[in-house]
This record gives structure tokens, sequence and C-alpha cells, in this order.
């Protein structure tokens, strides 16, 4: 085996999971963990003896890799020197019943502590002699937020100067990340000097860290710290320990431990392998935008679907050989309505009702794409297929839909040619190709949605938006293929009245909400789909009053704009005009969008205008209904 392939054993700490310590400790060994840190509370409010926990763990294969925290340790006043070391002992009694040698004293954060490295020093070097005389070992670790210790150097300093073998330094990317402390010089500590390495990554926020640390820590991958810098510094030093996930988050806190677990051993494969160890994985693929979207119907939702369809310009194209599968398509956009029974599709449509079951997109290898979702424990599926037709490889998102990947076959062909009877081209409204679809996640499920995107294909995450809703907040954050031509706007939203919330309600879960189409002549496009009785949503002539004001646009631009229901946003890049449909039977909508020069966003700042509008319409409906 080469350096190269050397593989780390891989931990989380018990902090990050969800349930009892002994449901901590299965899902972390069901997930496939090497060990787990054990966190002192997880054990306080354990019914049972650290000699159970020591059991169960040898039961599942883990092996308890640290036992932390100590706090408040060093450099206090005298009196409370000697309480402390007594405090170790009984400490080092619990690690000998539990089986781990290595406790983690985080520095010191008591406004009483003292501003004296050599106290420090002293006070972990006898710390560290009497661990060792158990044959324990003591790892020290900065706080952000400590007292007088808050960085990495700062902690190696205090090590070297005790200087005992059984001491040694504990990093963790957090702390050095947060306060943006550079991680590079830990390449220069000698490698059996660090004693264990946390991983930990968070979403950019501006606030206290002390708070950011304890509620917004995420595996690494899900945030926005140069985690993998730090990991790279880290190894660069030969360090060969365990690589640890600890992670403080409420989302994690309420999540299933096991799906949780798994994302957190995804994070861990996927760091490894960026920094250049273990079994390594295969490049994510080159992307060419959205083959197609599939749509599971019964009888009755294929029907109105493909009205509304054909009021927005598309025709019917196509069926399936050998499935009760039928093709939409105009310009490059091919949109499949599938009411097989007995397939995926059925299945979706049990669950989840009329919606997008499956998204396929172009990519040069699908192969690859595919080795690379397994070797990161995500599902691949295979559908069964008739004769002489084109099997399609897909990955299972986290919320079970299918991901397809199509690739250019030898034969030339597309899979349209191979498995489908096409019908002839008829007039179409100027729909070029799909320019974004966005999803509607279950509140807390973002952070394993863009472990996905980015760790299997590599996509790339945009800045978050926080869009209000009549009824509620809606945070929004893009991810998108590095050539973008996949954008996959990811909404949640905590309040069950949004659009959003109401959304994952009705759809049982996750799923795609709206699909924008792009057009390079917008207003033609629209004269078509008013001409073909399309249900536009109406904008508020207030908007294009404000619109003028803000961005003090021409007036005949502005009556164009609301000539045609426009909704318009401007930056530095370009523009960008954008009308929605209504909704379709409660669940989604479509949205025709035209990108001017360089612009890059989604219309974020009109997305209140949207959402007060559908809410308005929906209002309407069910007054209408009542009445009725
Ligand atoms: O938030 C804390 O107190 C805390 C404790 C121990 C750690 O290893 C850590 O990174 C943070
Ligand atoms: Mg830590």
């Amino acid at each position: 085996m080469t350096e190269q392939h050397f593989s780390f054993a891989k931990s989380i700490a018990t902090v990050s999971l969800s349930g009892t310590l002994p449901e901590k400790l299965e899902a972390a060994a069901a997930v496939g963990f090497d060990g787990v840190e054990i966190f002192e509370n997880d054990l306080l409010t354990y019914d049972g003896s650290p000699a159970d926990i020591r059991r169960i763990a040898e039961g599942l294969g883990l092996a308890i890799t640290i036992f932390q925290p100590f706090r408040d340790f060093e450099a206090m006043p005298e009196n409370i020197r000697v309480r402390n070391l007594d405090r170790a002992e009984r400490k080092f009694d619990i690690m000998q019943a539990l089986g781990t040698d290595l406790v983690l004293v985080c520095s010191n954060v008591q406004p009483s502590a003292i501003d004296d490295d050599i106290r420090a020093a002293a006070d972990l070097a006898e710390m560290a002699e009497r661990a060792s005389r158990r044959g324990l070992r003591v790892g020290y670790e900065a706080l952000a937020w400590g007292r007088h210790v808050n960085t990495w150097k700062h902690a190696w300093d205090i090590v070297q100067k005790a200087d005992h073998p059984a001491l040694g330094l504990i990093v963790d990317s957090f702390h050095t990340l947060s306060i943006n402390d550079d991680p590079a010089g830990i390449a220069d500590v000698p490698g059996d000097r660090i004693f264990f390495v946390q991983l930990a990554d968070a979403p950019l926020m501006k606030m206290d860290v002390l708070s950011w640390s304890r509620h917004f820590r995420n595996f690494p991958g899900q945030g926005e710290l140069p985690v993998d810098d730090f990991l790279r510094a880290v190894l660069a030093s030969g360090y060969r320990g365990p690589l640890s996930l600890e992670i403080f988050n409420d989302d994690f806190r309420t999540a299933p431990a096991r799906q949780t677990a798994r994302d957190g051993l995804r994070s861990l494969i996927l760091s490894e392998a960026k920094a250049g160890y273990g079994k390594g994985l295969p490049e994510p693929p080159a992307f060419d935008g959205f083959e197609f979207l599939e749509f599971a119907v019964d009888e009755q939702a294929k029907e109105d679907l493909a009205a509304f369809l054909g009021s927005l310009g598309f025709r019917h194209a196509g069926r399936h050989r050998s499935k009760s599968v039928e093709l939409y398509r105009q310009g490059r956009v091919n949109l499949v309505l599938n009411s097989e029974p007995d397939s995926a599709a059925s299945e979706h449509f049990q669950m989840h009702g009329p919606s997008v079951c499956a998204m396929a997109l172009r990519v040069d290898d699908a192969d690859k794409a595919v080795d690379r979702a397994e070797a990161l424990l995500y599902g691949t599926w295979r559908e069964r297929i008739g004769e002489g037709e084109r099997r399609i490889q897909s990955v299972r998102a986290p919320d079970g839909t299918l991901v397809y990947l199509v690739q250019p076959d030898q034969s030339g062909h597309s899979i349209w040619e191979d498995d489908f009877t096409l019908f002839p081209e008829t007039e179409e409204s100027g729909l070029t190709c799909i320019d974004h679809v966005a999803q509607a996640l279950p509140f807390g499920r973002m952070d394993s949605f863009i472990l996905f995107y980015r760790g299997v294909f590599g996509f790339v995450l945009e800045q978050l938006w926080e869009l209000p809703d009549p009824y509620g907040l809606i945070q929004s954050r893009a991810i998108v293929s590095p050539d973008r031509s996949v954008r996959l706007p990811l909404n949640f939203s905590e309040s069950r009245k949004t659009a959003t919330g109401r959304f994952v309600s009705a759809t049982a879960g996750a799923g795609v909400h709206h699909i924008a189409f792009a057009t390079d002549t917008i207003e033609k496009t629209l004269t078509s789909l008013t001409k073909a009785d399309a249900p536009m949503l109406p904008v508020p002539a207030n908007y294009y009053d404000d619109l003028a004001a803000r961005l003090g646009l021409d007036d005949d631009v502005l009556s164009d704009l609301q000539r045609f229901g426009l909704l318009f946003d401007r930056d530095d890049q370009g523009e960008f005009s954008h009308a929605y449909t209504e909704t379709f039977e409660e669940r989604f909508f479509f949205e025709i969008v035209q990108r001017r020069g360089g612009y890059q966003q989604f219309g974020a700042v009109n997305a209140a205008v949207r959402m007060a509008m559908q809410t308005r319409l929906r209002e309407q409906t069910q007054i209408e209904d009542f009445l009725s």
C-alpha cells in the first residue's frame, strides 16, 4: 500500500448525534464508523456505568477514541489547582472504565484563569505525568473563545513548554477557521505530537463565535469554512490518528441518528479523498444541462398536466415503446409524464401525488459518476428495461428521488430515438432549455442535500437568501454545476404556512416546486402563451411603481414589462426578466426567464411579490370552492 492510500480511522463525537448514548453508538457503528468520542454529558445522562458503555462499544466494534471535554483546568489560582488535579484523577477512573487512553482538555474560559503560559504548561505537565502513571494521555485544545489561549499555535507553545510525552496537541478545524487563524503552520508540528484531530465546518454567520460553534457547526462539505485546507496542513504533519467529527448543531440533535451519521461518514470519506488519502474517488462528471424531468402522474393528472404544458407551447412529441410514458418537448426541454403502473414513478405517485419523480442530467461519463456516488454511500438504481432499450443509470438523492445520468451513446442516438416513438414537430413558443429547477426541502434537510450535490457532483454553493413569504420566511440557496448548466435553488422554511412549508406538507417531503424555462425572446414567448390561454400569475401594479423608483427605468421599458406581466431584476452583470404560471394543483408551477448579459441570479428580489400573488390566488380559489 502506498502512502497515498493510507486510510484514516473515522470517528464521530456522540454530541453530533441524536438519541440516548447507546442509540448514538448503534447509529455510528451501523453506518461504518471505526470509533466514537464519548462526550461527558452523554455519559452523565446515561443510567448505566462507563463499563456498560465499554461493553456496548466493543460489541459494536467501535473504539472509544477519546473522552471529552475536561474544562477549565490549567492556570487556575493555587487552591483550585489542587482540586482540579483531584478532579482529573476521577476522570482518569472513568477513562479506564471506558477503555480509552486519551482525554481532551480544552483551554480555560474562566475569568479567574491566570494569564501565564508557564503556569499553564506546569499544570498540564503535572496532569500528563499523573495520566502517564495510569497508561493514559492528555490532549490540549485551544477553544476559539478561550480566556487566554485561543489559537492552535498558542496551545502548541504551551504543550512544548510542558515537554511531557503524555501531553500532546489537539486541533479542531472550527476553532482555527472560525477566527480566521492560519492552519498552514500545523504542517510543521511533528505528527506524533498531535494526539487528535477534530473536523467541523459551518456556514458563515455574523455572531459570537461561542454561539456559532454550539449551534451551527456542520459536517465538512456542508458549510463554508476552508476545512480542506486545514486538513491538508494537518496531514502534512505526518499525523496518522483518527479523523473525528465533532458537531454541535441544533438540527442534528433532532434528526434521525443514522441519517446524520451516514452523512458524517460520507463527509469524512470526501475530506480524506480531497486531501489525497483513502481509497480515492472518481472525479465528478462534467455536466451539460438537464436531459429531462419526469413527472409521476395517474391518468387524470396526466391529462391535466398535458393540457397545462400545451398552453406553454409544449407538444406531445413521443410515446415510450413499452411503457405508459409520454414525452412533451420544446427546444431542448424534455418533460416526461410517467403513469406506468408498478414502476418507481408509480411508487412516487402513491407517496407524493402528481410531482416530479426524477431529474435527468446530461453528463460526460455516467459510470464514473455512479461509482463516485456509491463510494460516498449513496444508493443507485437501474430500472427494468425492454428489449433494445437504453439502460439509464441513476443515483438516489437524499429524499429518495432519482437523479438520472445520461451520457452520449456510442450510436449517436438520443435516448428518445432509442426508447420512444417520436411524432412530427409542430409550432412552439420559444422555450429553449431548462434554466433552473427549484426544490422545497423539509426543514433541517438542507445540509444533507448540499453534501449530496457537492460531494457526488462537485456542485458549487451560492449565496443564502431570506425570502419573505406572507406567512413566514423562506431560506433559499442555489447549488450549481461548475459550468452553471445545472442550477438548483434549494428552499426550506421553518413555517408550515409558507409556500415552501405548504409544498412540503402537501407532497409529503422534498420535491421540485418550480421549473424555469429559458427563452431568448420573452415578449414573443409571453404573447404566444397569452394566445394559448396559459394561466400566468398576475403582477400587482404597485410592483411596477416600486421598480421604476428602485431601478430608474424608462417609461417605455416599464410599460413593456407591465404589458407582458414581467418581473425584472438587474445587477452589475446583466438583466433578468421573468414571469410565473399559476400553480398546478397546489403543487408546482413554471417560470419563464430571459437572462441578458452575465446575470447569474434567480430574481430573488421578486420572490416576495410572487409568493404574495400565489397566496392571494390560493385564498381566492378556496373562497370560490367554499361558495360553490
Ligand atoms: O463548546 C465547547 O465547549 C467545546 C468543548 C470541547 C471541544 O472539543 C470543542 O471543540 C468545543
Ligand atoms: Mg473540539
